[in-house]
């Protein structure tokens, strides 16, 4: 399985139109892969939240349709990061999946809604629902920057099958430890493969971390960004989970604990 994370500059010069030509000239550059990640909120800039309500679309708005073509041409599954979705009088950061064939086969609305330093919890509403999808590689788990810290949804997903984890964000420089941490922690510690998408760039003076991520399951880090723009690729089997889960058994030593 090829994949490609693309670690996004964000900057608040460059406006929102702009931005999406840049990603579909990137898109247009990546032949023959079979996952395609794009970062959170990177069409508004996460930091940016008073474009929040203003930039908002609805789930069928041109977001989606537009990625969905995407995903068609490039014939990829892409994880086409999140946006502000309008829902009635409901803001989400939303995430959405198509496969090869231009549908969308999952959406996440972000649960763990980031509240230092950061106005998201006031101006969205939080999902309340993990995700897990199938594919043909195998089962994938959803989730978004923050939730990174909640290892409980991690494990609702490896319960609901997730074999890889896939992560949209936009997490600062100023706690790139912990960044690096929880993405080789939830991998290990699920036997998963996870692979991560950052932004990188200075938004609203947040200085955004990069260091995109592809890890295994025994937390190998097979590929990673730096701090620049940059498209971080893979190759792996996700098959082998399976086979590293029956050499080295801990899933099946989980004890219940009340
Ligand atoms: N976009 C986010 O959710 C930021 C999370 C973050 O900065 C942190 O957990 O630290």
């Amino acid at each position: 399985m090829k994949i490609a994370s693309i670690q996004l500059e964000i900057s608040d010069t460059e406006s929102a139109a702009d931005r999406v030509r840049r990603v579909d000239a990137q898109l247009g550059n990546l032949k023959d892969y079979d996952f395609i990640l794009l970062p959170e909120i990177w069409m508004t800039g996460y930091n940016t939240f008073d474009n929040y309500t203003k930039e908002a679309t609805l789930m069928d708005g041109s977001f989606v349709s537009h990625f969905a073509k995407k995903a068609r041409d490039l014939n990829a599954y892409l994880f086409a990061g999140s946006f502000v979705e309008k829902s009635g009088n409901h803001y989400y950061n939303t995430s959405i999946l198509f496969n090869r064939q231009g549908k969308l086969i999952a959406s996440y609305r972000k649960i763990h809604l980031f509240t230092y330093g950061s106005k998201e919890g006031d101006l969205l509403t939080r999902g309340t629902d993990p995700v897990v999808i199938d594919t043909e590689f195998g089962k994938v788990g959803l989730a978004t920057c923050y939730d990174l810290r909640f290892p409980e949804q991690f494990r609702k997903e490896l319960d609901r099958g997730a074999k890889m984890f896939l992560i949209t964000s936009a997490w600062p420089l100023a706690r790139l430890n912990h960044w690096k941490l929880f993405n080789a922690a939830r991998a290990v510690e699920n036997q998963c493969f996870l692979v991560s998408c950052n932004c990188v760039g200075t938004n609203q003076g947040v200085v955004l971390g990069g260091h995109s991520r592809v890890i295994d399951p025994w937390g190998n880090v097979l590929a990673t960004g730096d701090e620049r723009e940059s498209v971080v690729i893979a190759e792996f089997d996700l098959g082998s989970v399976d086979r590293i889960r029956e050499e080295f058994p801990q899933l099946k030593h989980r004890v219940a604990i009340n």
